[in-house]
């Protein structure tokens, strides 16, 4: 699917924005089946300006699904979408100041350099926002203005997509898994750039199965496990919600189990052969040193996943 916009008149790009009551993006009690088969489940979103804003699940939690009605690529069964108060059925002319995004990667013509592709789009859609050269420079692809698209690498690719979006000059930038494919520094570098614009004047919601990834860059994320919101924070709150699992060996094992079982906040078991320990990091301190008065040396202390990875595992175990 390609980038699709809603937008309003009253609220333009930039200024103004922050004295709008109910300023961002809401969604309320939305749900979507497909054939009777549910997708969304009375889902709860709120992006709020300024902010960028993770939308993490395991395959097939409903992600693209979700956007996709926010772009609207597709029709919600029930629910509402609002953006700065106004229902975004209602919006849904091209006008700065409202949502773009793209749902799956945004397609180009391969023979056509950057800037003419972009060119295309602005003339398809006098969207009145960044003129191509100007979405170009954004995205760090200047240099690459007269560049084949057929010769552009996959991360190239996305920020040839975000500067598609820019050029409608939105509000709130709605982009489906947008590392996805993609090596882990080049993701880096993407996070970076939708960091910086979420850091100007661009709100960004994105999609990812990568928990980490999302953590790190964005200042919100909502969890969706089979279509359901399981939790929606601040990243700064998900730090210690789930200690993760963490493989200790000692000089004696069946002594460091000993202590383990002793310790408060200190869960422990063996697996295999390997003793595994559970406990936030107070706990995991108190393990470390009361070993040490013990006379047990550690040989090895490391986490078997993090900690993101041990919430976002509980989360999916959980029954529905
Ligand atoms: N067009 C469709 N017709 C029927 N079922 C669909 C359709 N699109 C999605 N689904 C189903 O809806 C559910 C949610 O799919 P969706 O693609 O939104 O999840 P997702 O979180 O984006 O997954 P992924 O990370 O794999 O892209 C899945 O069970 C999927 O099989």
């Amino acid at each position: 699917m390609t980038a699709g916009s809603t937008g309003q008149n009253a609220h333009p790009f930039g200024g103004g924005r922050s004295a709008v009551a109910d300023a961002g993006l809401r969604v309320t009690g939305l749900t979507k089946a497909y054939r009777g088969v549910a997708a969304l489940e009375d889902v709860e979103l709120e992006v709020r300006p300024g902010r960028m804003h993770g939308l993490v699940g395991p395959n097939g939690a409903g992600k693209s699904t979700l956007l996709a009605a926010l772009l609207g690529l597709l029709d919600p069964d029930s629910g509402s979408m609002e953006f700065d108060g106004m229902a975004l059925g209602a919006l849904r002319s091209r006008v700065p100041g409202g949502i773009a995004g793209a749902v799956e990667e945004a397609r180009f013509y391969p023979y056509l350099d950057a800037e003419a592709n972009l060119e295309v789009l602005a003339r398809l859609d006098d969207a009145g926002g960044m003129s191509p050269t100007d979405a170009l420079g954004r995205v760090g692809l200047q240099s690459r203005a007269s560049t084949k698209v057929a010769a552009f690498s996959m991360g190239m690719r996305a920020r040839l997509g975000v500067a598609a979006c820019l050029m409608r000059s939105p509000a709130l930038l709605v982009l489906d898994e947008p590392t996805g494919g993609l090596d882990p520094g080049v993701a880096a570098d993407l996070l970076a750039l939708l960091r910086e614009l979420a850091d100007g004047d661009v709100s960004v919601l994105l999609s990812s199965h990568d928990l980490e990834a999302v953590a790190g860059a964005c200042d919100d994320v909502t969890i969706l496990v089979r279509g359901r919101v399981v939790m929606s924070t601040p990243t700064q709150a998900l730090a210690g919600l789930a200690p993760p699992e963490v493989v200790l060996r000692t000089s004696d094992d069946d002594a460091a189990l000993a202590v383990a079982v002793s310790l408060a906040g200190v869960e422990v078991r063996w697996q295999e052969d390997r003793l595994v320990v559970r406990g936030g990091q107070a706990a995991l301190d108190e393990l470390v040193l009361s070993l040490a008065a013990a006379g047990i040396a550690i040989r090895r202390l490391e986490p078997r996943e993090t900690p993101l990875r041990a919430l976002f595992d509980r989360l999916d175990r959980a029954p529905k």
